[in-house]
């Protein structure tokens, strides 16, 4: 049987981050990604994609508050809605149109996907999740006085505003995506690590304001279909240690008791790479292969020919 591949793909495959972030620039970049994506589905995988949203909810969120004079805003978890619908038609219907020209049949389906968390995730009182543009330190002070904005430093590459992030408990959708996916669709789900909710004591659902890490909830995605590699593509073919520094290694296949250790000796910064290991770690313990690659190399990462790999020692055992 075919292989089952959750895909995340991060802010790098739908914008260049040199670029103005126009819907004309966005969607060549998808495009481009889509040409990727495509050779894995040539391939025989089954692809269940997810993608990241933080440029974009914080433009929208940005545009939002600036014309609330004029026109309602609307609260950030309807923001995530919205960002899953315009990134997953973008994905949709690039993927469509590479699949034709190379004489593939398939369906592509994205699926508004609700994830729930929990009001009391100590998130919701010290935010850390980086969405919108970059500032410089001046900037994100003005900002932040102005605005009131909470503003923090973005690893190397700047300031930005952030927000909430909560874990995600459950996918509420997730019985759908893998009926969606048995059923040889290719799945867009999870966008923007999926609209956060929580529940109440009746099981009544409510959004909350708060943008959900992708890569988290891809993770979950991965472990509530069963997937069998739960695959994160960015833009390093490789995860490092002391990235960046003379002695940079690539890490190519890892246990997990190894990418443990060096999640324990710091080498992962918080707002990049270390949410993207502690994702494939979560995957791997689970029973599944975490891949972490440049999306141009995603293919020969499948073979195992390249990219960071995080191996179980043991199968999963389904029970059915
Ligand atoms: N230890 C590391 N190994 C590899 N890349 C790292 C590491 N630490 C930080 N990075 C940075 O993480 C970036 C990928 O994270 P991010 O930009 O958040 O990804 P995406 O938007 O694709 O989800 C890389 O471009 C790289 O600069
Ligand atoms: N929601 C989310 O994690 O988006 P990014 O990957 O774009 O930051």
């Amino acid at each position: 049987m075919s292989k089952t591949v959750v895909v995340a793909l991060g802010g790098n495959a739908i914008q260049q981050v040199d670029q103005e972030p126009t819907y004309e620039n966005q969607l060549k970049k998808v495009e481009k990604s889509c040409q990727f994506l495509s050779q894995l589905v040539k391939q025989g995988y089954r692809l269940v994609i997810t993608h990241g949203n933080g440029p974009q909810v914080g433009r929208l969120l940005q545009q939002n508050e600036e014309a609330q004079a004029v026109v309602p805003s609307m609260p950030l978890d309807v923001l995530n809605a919205q960002t899953q619908g315009f990134i997953g038609y973008m994905i949709e219907q690039s993927l469509l149109n590479e699949l034709k020209k190379n004489h593939l049949e398939a369906s592509v389906v994205s699926m508004i996907t609700r994830v729930q968390v929990s009001k009391e995730d100590e998130e919701f009182l010290d935010p850390s999740k980086p969405v919108g543009s970059f500032f410089t330190e001046e900037e994100a002070k003005e900002l932040q006085e102005s605005k009131l904005w909470d503003m923090k430093k973005d690893a190397n590459r700047g300031w930005r505003r952030v927000v909430s992030s909560p874990k995600p408990i459950c996918i509420l959708e997730a019985e759908a995506i893998r009926e969606l996916s048995e059923n040889n669709n290719i799945v867009v789900a999870g966008g923007g690590g999926g609209i956060p909710v929580v529940r109440n004591d009746s099981g009544i659902d409510t959004g909350i304001e708060a943008v959900i890490d992708k890569d988290r909830s891809g993770c979950k995605l991965a472990e509530d279909i069963d997937a069998d590699v739960f695959m994160i593509l960015t833009d390093v073919n490789h995860v490092y240690v002391n990235y960046g520094k003379p002695n940079e290694k690539a890490l190519r296949n890892l246990s997990i008791e190894e990418l443990e250790a060096y999640i324990k000796n710091g080498h992962f910064s918080k707002g990049s790479m270390g949410p993207k290991v502690e994702a494939a770690l979560q995957f791997a313990k689970t029973g599944g292969t975490s891949i972490i690659c440049a999306l141009d190399q995603a293919e020969e990462a499948l073979q195992g020919k390249t990219g960071t790999i995080v191996k179980p020692v043991e199968k999963r055992v389904t029970v059915s």
